[in-house]
This record gives structure tokens, C-alpha cells and sequence, in this order.
């Protein structure tokens, strides 16, 4: 197995460091922020607003694309990337996350997952091969193989259970894989429960995949318990693949999984707030419906670059939010999205510069408002 990924520079007093990824449609700058565009679209931007903000690589969603409008339908057009007009790297998750949300819609066996179409209650079916052969026809760069995420609390026995499981899936999903231009990643389960997580990273590298994935978090436990499970696990997780975290998280949760050794990242955090009127900044989160921008000249944030900050202001952008106008989000998303991938850019460069550490500092001393 030769892995995708170049270490270029390890932080000489954290774990955090800087690579590449290379994938089919080109080569990612790590650590990465990438967005999430579920439906075959990053919401309210296009793939030209997504190249003019920085964005390396994006999100597609297989349990999504699958329901709607289809992987053959997809398939037909020359794959996800033709389809959505985007010639750069895309990652695409295998609905397990998606699909256990659906709770009672669905039903897992060892063979797969039988769920219910949240669109219209038809009776579907997903197993790890087929969650594969979806992603090979949408022909995203970097697949991921069909697992169970654990629900948060669990015991340990469905913690066992579940990651039994998805570590066979896992298998089945290696197996599967015969293209092999397209990378196919594991994904680490284990719920709370480091000693489960640690055996399941064992399990994983035994079968060789072209990175390894921590599932199961952000999943509504403490911050605190996140970030101690990421620092214990990336340190187990094999240092020449690329390490990624599912669905993480604010920028507070970058910084911190960076400084513990995570090089990739997806969170609908700057794209949903953007849409509900919460915007970031250098200096802490802005609630632009709040009355006191309401004849504010400023832009969102004067250390900002973005197209939003360079042409907006406040008062302009408050007035959009409250007539609900569909600029609004446009205009808003640009801006979190510069600001999400801005600091992961500025994070690669400390990391080259062997400062890492110290831009932690300097990051948690500028957020002032919350
Ligand atoms: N809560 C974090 C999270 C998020 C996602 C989804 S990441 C995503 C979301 C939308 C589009 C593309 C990827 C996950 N996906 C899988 N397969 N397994 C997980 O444990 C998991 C945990
Ligand atoms: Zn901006």
C-alpha cells in the first residue's frame, strides 16, 4: 500500500504537521478545512465563489446523491465532478452517519443497512460493497467505507457491537474497491471507549486503506472528551497517511485537533450558520440580526479579504438577513467559508514556520466577543 500522503514539516513541540494529499483531480495542502456540499452543491455558492475563497477540496454525500438524483443518473454524466461543474478534489461520505440518523427508518444487519427514503418512505438498501459501487460511479477522489456510527451515550457492549461491525464492513469495502485511482479510507469507531478505538485502528491498517477516519465524535459529547479521544487515538492513527476527523467543528476544535496531529476536516458549521445569520470572525462569532448593526458601515471583519468584506457592509448584510433575501446567505456563506479555510491557510503557514504553538496562543488571545 503506498499512501497518498507527504509529511513536508512536523511541529517540533506539538503533534500538528503539514502535508499533501494526492488524489485524481489534484493535490491538497493539509492540514485542510474542507466544505460540505451534500447534494451535489455547496449551498448558495458557486464552485467559481468556492476556487475565488481558497476551497482545495469538497464534501458529496452518498446516501444523498443516491436517493437523489442518482448514482447511475451521475454515472451518466461523467461522474459528481462533471455533474456539479467542479474540476477539483471531492470527498465523499458513505451515508452511514446519514443514514443512521434517520433512526427508525432503518434497520442493520450484518449484510448492510435497509433504511426508508426520507423523501418518499421507499424501502432502500445500502451494503458496504454497494455503498463502494455507488462512489465509484459518482468517481469522487477519496471514498469512505459504509459504517455504523455510535450513538452518544452507549454502552460498551454496543460500542463493541458496532464497531465489530463496521470493522467487517470495512473488509467487504477494501474488497470491493477494484478502481483503484480513487482512495478509499477507513473509518474508526469505537464510541467512548479508547481500548475499543485502539483495536479498531489495528484492524484497520491490517486491511490497508489510503487514510484513516475518527468516526463516532462530535456526536454530543463533551468537547473535553472529543479532543482527549482525538489526542489519544491520531497518536495511534499511522503518521504517513493522512488522519481525518468526520464533523468537526468550530474553529476553536481545528486549532485544537491540529495541535494533536488531524490533517483533514469537514463541519456544515460555516455553511448552516452562515444561512441562520452567525458569522466568523478574528475576534469570536457575529450575530448579524443583532439591532446594533443595523446602521454599522463596517464589514463583517476588517482583517477579512473576502468578497463579502470587500463589498458589504454590516448594515447591508443585516438588512438582506431580515428581508430574508437569498443574497443573504450567498454573501454570508462566502464569508465563513473565506474565514474557514483562511485559517486553516494561515495554520499551514505557522506549522511551515515551526510556530504553531505560538499561533495557538495568539488564535484563543483575539476572541474577544462570543
Ligand atoms: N458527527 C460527526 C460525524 C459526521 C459524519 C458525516 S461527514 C459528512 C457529512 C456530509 C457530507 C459529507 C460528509 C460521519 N460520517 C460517517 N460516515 N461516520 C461518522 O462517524 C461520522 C461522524
Ligand atoms: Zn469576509
Amino acid at each position: 500500500m503506498t499512501s497518498p500522503f507527504t509529511l513536508h514539516s512536523q511541529a517540533s513541540d506539538c503533534a500538528a504537521r503539514r502535508g499533501e494529499v494526492r488524489t485524481l483531480h489534484g493535490t491538497v495542502q493539509t492540514p485542510v478545512f474542507m466544505p460540505v456540499g451534500t447534494q451535489a452543491t455547496v449551498k448558495g455558492v458557486t464552485p467559481e465563489n468556492l476556487k475565488e475563497l481558497g476551497a482545495q477540496i469538497i464534501l458529496g454525500n452518498t446516501y444523498h446523491l443516491y436517493i437523489r438524483p442518482g448514482h447511475e443518473l451521475i454515472r451518466s454524466f461523467g461522474g459528481l465532478h462533471k455533474f456539479m461543474n467542479w474540476d477539483q478534489p471531492i470527498l465523499t461520505d458513505s451515508g452511514g452517519f446519514q443514514i443512521f440518523s434517520l433512526k427508525d427508518l432503518t434497520k442493520i444487519t450484518e449484510e448492510g443497512a435497509a433504511f426508508k427514503s426520507h423523501l418518499d418512505g421507499s424501502k432502500l438498501f445500502l451494503s458496504p460493497e454497494d455503498a463502494v459501487a455507488v462512489q465509484e460511479a459518482l468517481g469522487s477522489d477519496i471514498m469512505m467505507c459504509l459504517d455504523t456510527c455510535i450513538p452518544y451515550p452507549a454502552t460498551r457492549e454496543e460500542a463493541i457491537a458496532s464497531t465489530d461491525l463496521t470493522g467487517r464492513w470495512a473488509k467487504r469495502s477494501r474488497a470491493a474497491h477494484k478502481e483503484r485511482g480513487q482512495l478509499l479510507f477507513g473509518i474508526i469507531q469505537g464510541g467512548m471507549y479508547p481500548d475499543l478505538r485502539a483495536k479498531a485502528v489495528e484492524e484497520l491498517v491490517e486491511v490497508g486503506f489510503d487514510g484513516y477516519a475518527l468516526g463516532g465524535l462530535s456526536v454530543g459529547e463533551p468537547a473535553e472528551l472529543m479532543m482527549e479521544i482525538t489526542e489519544e487515538i491520531a497518536a495511534l492513527m499511522p503518521a504517513d497517511y493522512p488522519r481525518y476527523l468526520m464533523g468537526v467543528g468550530t474553529p476553536e476544535n481545528l486549532v485544537e485537533a491540529v495541535y494533536r496531529g488531524i490533517d483533514m476536516f469537514d463541519c456544515v458549521m460555516p455553511t448552516r450558520n452562515a444561512r441562520n445569520g452567525m458569522l466568523f470572525t478574528s475576534s469570536g462569532r457575529l450575530v448579524i440580526k443583532n439591532a446594533r448593526h443595523q446602521d454599522d458601515q463596517r464589514p463583517v471583519d476588517e482583517e477579512c479579504d473576502c468578497y463579502t468584506c470587500r463589498h458589504y457592509s454590516r448594515a447591508y448584510l443585516r438588512h438582506l438577513f431580515m428581508a430574508r433575501e437569498i443574497l443573504s446567505s450567498q454573501l454570508n456563506t462566502i464569508h465563513n467559508l473565506h474565514y474557514y479555510v483562511g485559517l486553516m491557510a494561515r495554520i499551514r503557514k505557522a506549522i511551515e514556520e515551526d510556530r504553531f504553538a505560538q499561533f495557538r496562543q495568539e488564535f484563543y488571545a483575539k476572541r474577544t466577543v462570543e
